[in-house]
């Protein structure tokens, strides 16, 4: 039989993905490529980059909107049309760009779903492809949910690329995505309601934050139907029906378009991983330290897909890193994983590292919890702020910060001057003794510990 050999075949050019089949070209291995949609993967294409440019425009809503009467007079049109002209000058050029650089390093690039024939070997384009080293990099897809009518069900790629945005959309699930978007597109003039199957939104965050960024939400026009259960979609001739219980009583609710914003799962559907002998769970691809397949020692895994992956983008860039080197030196390089902070892009955002209250509760033996609404603080009086709030956990013995969790419009990056001192093991006297710029938001943490 005819085959193609590689030292190195990668399944995925998003962040993951990509680094590894550049390392490795790098480091003067045969390496190919394979990715079934364009090249570039989510988070350029159609997550976190475009995603932040469509919120541009809702920032300076929010921020006029906060002082209105106090300087401001008129708040700003949002033209949504418009942003998405602008935010295809970025995401237009990712795959392109991706493929070239890719190309100028001498790899190979297929544009397909690679299936496993055996362990070494893959079928793609018609090729046999026999490489020595199998990484697995191809993220998650959104979750189909089982219900009738599914298929009536947009998804986040959807949202993102809407010419138009509907006067009523319906989101399905209350995290990270759903959040995001209800928060953008409520401020963009639509009505947006939230169903969500739990009690509340965003479990890994603090709840008292939570409830107050649900309130917030609230107030700027967005409806949470928390606890309900979706039995079924119907299309109607404008709008669709969501038919759902909640409470024990039936109700149905309509709105132009819904989305499905109800998780994301590993995307390995496609590869047919039985026949690699590549062991996988719900989580994904099972990895042990060195991210090496648990069954397949020829497969690696990285980014959201593995099932060691928080699904973010810097995670998925050092989980590259870890494959890359273990590929290119034998297994020399275990994953160490620092205290990740995570955000959610809601006005106010809401921010959080290191452990929850419960968590470290749980952990030591005593902890000082320091939480705090403060809208009264300079800060966020002049900017008239919608919400500012803030727990920070202190382990008592040693002085040390082990989790920050912030509520602000500013905490996505006020997060990561506590993600320094969390994962430095800074004690809370050395950040109060560091000079920091007045007045800037990074400055309030002083007063936070
Ligand atoms: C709407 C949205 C917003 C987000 N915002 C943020 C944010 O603000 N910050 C943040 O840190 N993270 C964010 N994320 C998460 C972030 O996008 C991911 O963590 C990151 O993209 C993961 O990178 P990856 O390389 O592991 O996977 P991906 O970027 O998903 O790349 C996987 C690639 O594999 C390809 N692929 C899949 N299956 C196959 C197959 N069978 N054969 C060949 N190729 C295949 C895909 O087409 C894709 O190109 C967001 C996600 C979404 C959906
Ligand atoms: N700002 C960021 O960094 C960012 C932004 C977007 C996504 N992400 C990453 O992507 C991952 C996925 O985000 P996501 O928002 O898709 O998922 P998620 O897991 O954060 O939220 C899904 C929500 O949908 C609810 N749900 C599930 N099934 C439902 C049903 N049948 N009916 C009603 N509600 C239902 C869940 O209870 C949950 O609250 C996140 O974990 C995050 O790591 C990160």
């Amino acid at each position: 039989m005819d085959y193609i050999e590689y030292d190195v075949f990668v399944i995925g050019s998003g962040v993951a993905g990509r680094y590894v089949a550049k390392t490795c070209a790098k480091a003067g291995m045969t390496v190919a490529i394979a990715d079934n949609r364009e090249f570039g993967g989510t988070c350029a294409n159609r997550g976190c980059d475009p995603k932040k440019i469509i919120l541009g425009p809702t920032e300076v809503f929010d921020f006029a909107d906060n002082l209105m009467g106090k300087g401001i007079s008129t708040l700003p049109k949002l033209n949504w049309k418009a942003n998405q002209k602008f935010k295809k000058k970025f995401t237009d050029k990712v795959p392109a760009g991706t493929e070239k650089i890719l190309e100028k390093l001498g790899v190979t690039l297929y544009h397909q779903s690679p299936t496993f024939i055996d362990k070494n070997t893959l079928l793609v384009e018609g090729k046999t492809i026999v490489a020595k080293k199998i990484v697995i990099a191809t993220g998650q897809i959104p979750r189909v949910l089982d219900m009738e009518g599914a298929k009536f069900l947009k998804t986040s790629d959807d949202f993102l690329e809407l010419k138009k945005l509907p006067k009523t959309i319906i989101l399905i699930g209350a995290g990270y995505v759903g959040m995001e978007f209800a928060h953008m597109a409520a401020r963009y003039g639509c009505d947006v309601t939230i169903m969500e199957q739990g009690s509340t939104t965003l479990k890994a965050f603090d709840p008292d934050l939570t409830t107050e960024l649900v309130e917030i939400s609230k107030k700027i026009g967005i409806k949470f139907l928390f606890n309900s259960e979706i039995s079924s979609i119907e299309k109607l001739n404008k709008n669709y029906r969501v038919n759902y219980k909640k409470d024990d009583k039936n109700s149905s609710l309509k709105a132009r378009m819904i989305f499905n914003t109800a998780g994301r799962v590993p995307a390995i559907n496609e590869l047919d991983l039985e026949k690699g002998k590549v062991a996988y769970s719900d989580n994904g691809i099972s990895v042990n330290a060195f991210l090496q397949n648990t069954s397949n020692k020829d497969v690696y895994a990285c980014g959201d897909v593995s099932d060691h992956s928080v699904p973010l983008t810097p995670l998925s860039g050092i989980e590259a890193k870890v494959v890359s080197e273990n590929i290119i030196n034998g297994n020399s390089s275990k994953i160490k994983i620092p205290n990740v902070p995570s955000a959610v892009f809601t006005l106010p955002n809401i921010a959080t590292v290191g452990f929850s209250e419960a968590e470290a509760k749980k952990r030591y033996n005593n902890i000082i919890v320091k939480h705090e609404f403060v809208s009264d603080w300079y800060n966020a009086k002049r900017s008239n702020e919608k919400a500012y709030g803030y727990k920070i956990l202190i382990n008592e013995r040693t002085n040390q910060i082990v989790g920050a969790h912030i509520l602000g419009s500013y905490a996505v990056e006020t997060i990561n001057l506590f993600t320094m001192a969390i994962n430095l093991k800074l004690t809370t006297d050395a950040v109060k003794n560091m000079i920091f710029i007045y007045p800037s938001w990074g400055n309030d943490i002083k007063s936070m510990l």
